[in-house]
């Protein structure tokens, strides 16, 4: 087991008829965090589920949840989603006009604050964020579904950001939390762990595959194996 994988199931592929349980099944299971995809059909090509049903998700779970917009502007959904019981919220830099403020309202609101980098958006995005960043989300989809296939060049622009976030903290800054977000199964993620994630989001390889009784713990076992 890599004790320093965290797994985030996306609740993207659950059976959204059974929300309250699936969450509960995936807390049981051992997962570090829930995320929570948010798109409105204008900046993602998808439209999922918003405050209403983070504030529903809240009682039934203790471990953090993960808010992922994927959606514009970000700002009036930022005090929404704190209010509903978020505890990081993550948009993208291209979903804001003024994106240094949007993360310091996300600390202001009492959350941590995450910047979202798609596949074809450079890493150079984070140059003069970084002291407000508890996060950052490497894309290795593209933002609009699960089940997709994870897209390689994802490898080396991970090893380019542990490798910025490394040297913040040797020179005094705070950590800040490396997330991949998109195909990531049992057969890839020790690659991912390698390239320097502190914490894989994992949807359909979750969701699709139940334990008999409906739980997740085989699964959740199997991808923490899995990243050593
Ligand atoms: O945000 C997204 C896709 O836009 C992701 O969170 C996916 O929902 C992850 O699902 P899998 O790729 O693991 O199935």
């Amino acid at each position: 087991m890599n004790p320093r994988v965290r797994i985030a199931p996306s609740i993207l592929s659950c059976d959204f008829a059974r929300l309250g349980e699936e969450v509960r099944a995936i807390e049981a299971a051992g997962a570090d965090w829930v995320h929570f995809d948010v798109m409105d059909n204008h900046y993602a090509p998808n439209l999922t589920i918003g405050p209403l049903v983070c504030e529903a998700i809240r009682p039934h779970v203790q471990i953090p949840i993960d808010v992922h917009l994927m959606a514009e502007p970000v700002d009036a959904l930022i005090p929404m989603f704190a209010r509903a019981g978020a505890n990081v919220i993550t948009f993208h830099p291209e979903a804001s006009r003024h994106v240094d403020r949007s993360l310091q309202l996300i600390r202001d609101q009492g959350c941590q604050a995450g910047l979202a980098l798609n596949p074809a958006t450079p890493l150079d995005w984070i140059d003069h964020l970084m002291d407000k960043l508890d996060l950052l989300l490497l894309m290795s989809v593209n933002p609009g579904f699960g089940g997709q296939k994870f897209i390689p060049s994802t490898l080396a622009k991970l090893r380019l950001a542990r490798a910025r976030i490394d040297e913040h903290v040797a020179a005094g800054g705070q950590r800040i939390a490396l997330e991949v977000d998109g195909g990531v199964k049992t057969d890839n993620i020790a690659q991912i762990m390698v390239a320097g994630a502190d914490i894989c989001v994992a949807g359909s390889a979750v969701f699709s595959a139940p334990d008999p009784d409906g739980g997740y713990s085989g699964v959740m076992q199997a991808l923490k194996r899995a990243a050593c």
